[in-house]
């Protein structure tokens, strides 16, 4: 059984518009949620745990419906637009308190793929002063395509409100123009240069979003550039941290960056999706990966499918090999243009290339739900060589998106890959099955079982 940890702060005096849980019993395991039904959400339970911190009778709400959080009509209107029906799980737990009054810090956890992106967009969409023509929110994103996605989730949900959204990516910020949208999605060198060159006034900002929080927060990465943002906001906005991993040296960080807020965690062995099947392939050298390559996509009828190497040139390299073999493949990473970035992108969302192999520059936040294979051609490492197991989680979450079934497949050709792959399965304590390769009947059988 699965388990969300929630961490409240202090909602004592919220002006909630739901109906309260049940009360709570500090520090304490205390009741399971009953499994999602029709949304095809992850078919488990979820044990929820509620903690707070500072021991004020809290009452943990969750919300059953979107009515029930006391959305204005025409958001309301655009949740439905979407064909949501009802709140997932992370959505139930985090709306009502992203919501309150006053508004409360959150730092919110989980698995890949179960709607974090309209939890954080609602809270937004609502706080929004709509007669007030100036940026009033930032969301932060570590690519460029994830804010490009994140746009248009806030666009379509906003469109029957007078809301507007605007973009802070490379190349995005034309000719000086001062933003004046109320919502404003970017990466983070994009914002700060907007702000630095004010371009982009902070003095209405309520809200500030890092979606992705960890890879945002992560000091070898964005970290120093999502600080100093923070340092340019004028006013106090209310600061909300989504991922699905919280690497243990973030989550004590955290709570600095967002202080005092509510937190929903999940404990590590919790993040696999059951719904997506990890196996592993025996390749005899880094050459054999691309002809075992070859044969699986001889075989793999599946609508879409992601490839993650290491290197920029390996993503090309396979591109270009597969493309004069007759597969419809196009390759994406941080050495195109911006423009090129987005026509790939397009491309492959609007389903005209079936294959697409890229970098990290792609494992987190994209949403695509036909992709119903990825393959790590590359185990993913840090700068130091070593496995991470928060960029597997998130490369293998672009799959099995909302309860869809999905498999990864982790290419391994020596003792250090191999023993990469088995840190990563021993991490999240979820097996890692080997497909052999030379029974190409056999691989057949085994992925068709599963997909
Ligand atoms: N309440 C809902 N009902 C039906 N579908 C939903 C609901 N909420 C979200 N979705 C859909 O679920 C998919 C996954 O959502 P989203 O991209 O927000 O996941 P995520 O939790 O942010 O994942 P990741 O950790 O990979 O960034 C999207 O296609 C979204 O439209």
């Amino acid at each position: 059984m699965d388990s969300i940890n929630v961490r409240l702060g202090d909602l004592t005096g919220t002006g909630a518009q739901w109906n309260n849980g049940s009360g709570t019993d500090q520090n304490q395991p205390h009741f399971a949620i009953a499994p999602e039904g029709s949304t095809g959400l992850l078919d488990s339970s979820y044990d929820v745990h509620v903690r707070t911190s500072d021991q004020v009778g809290s009452a943990l709400s969750s919300a059953k419906s979107f009515e029930e959080l006391g959305l204005q009509q025409d958001l309301l209107q655009g949740v439905y637009a979407m064909g949501f029906s009802k709140p997932s799980k992370i959505q139930e737990r985090a709306l009502p308190m992203l919501l309150s009054n006053p508004p409360k810090n959150m730092i919110g956890q989980s698995q890949s793929g179960t709607g974090k992106t309209a939890a954080f967009s609602l809270n937004i969409l609502s706080r929004v002063d709509a007669n007030n023509h100036s940026p009033q929110a930032i969301v932060l994103a570590p690519s460029r395509e994830l804010a490009r996605q994140i746009v248009d989730v806030l666009t379509t949900m906003s469109k029957f409100t007078k809301i507007n959204i605007g973009m802070a990516v490379k190349g995005g910020l034309h000719r000086g123009r001062s933003m004046d949208e109320h919502v404003i999605v970017g990466t983070p060198g994009s914002v700060q240069d907007a702000i630095r060159r004010r371009l982009l006034p902070t003095k209405n900002i309520k809200v500030f979003v890092l979606d992705e929080a960890d890879n945002m927060l992560d000091q070898d990465g964005l970290g120093d550039q999502s600080i100093r943002i923070k340092g340019l906001l004028e006013g106090t906005p209310q600061i909300v941290l989504f991922s699905a991993t919280f690497p243990d040296n973030v989550r004590r960080f955290a709570p600095r960056f967002a202080p005092d807020a509510n937190e929903i965690s999940l404990r590590r062995e919790e993040l696999s999706v059951d719904t997506i099947k990890q196996f592993y392939m025996d390749c005899q050298s880094e050459e054999h990966k691309y002809e075992v390559l070859c044969n699986l996509y001889d075989i793999l009828t599946v609508s879409q499918s992601i490839i993650f190497c290491r290197r920029r040139e390996t993503a090309d390299e396979i591109a270009r090999r597969m493309t004069e073999q007759g597969h419809a493949v196009l390759s994406l990473h941080g050495m195109m243009s911006p423009e090129e970035r987005d026509e790939v992108m397009d491309h492959f969302r609007r389903g005209e290339s079936k294959v697409l192999v890229t970098t990290n520059v792609l494992s987190r936040g994209i949403d695509i739900m036909q992709i119903s294979v990825v393959i790590n051609y590359d185990m993913p490492l840090d700068h130091r060589g070593n496995p991470e197991p928060e960029a597997y989680l998130h490369r293998v979450g672009r799959t099995g998106r909302f309860g869809r079934t999905g498999v990864s497949i982790n290419f391994v050709h020596d003792r250090r890959s191999w023993e990469h792959m088995r840190a990563i399965e021993e991490h999240f304590q979820r097996p890692i099955t080997r497909v052999q390769t030379e029974d190409w009947e056999q691989v057949e059988k085994t992925l068709k079982s599963v997909l």
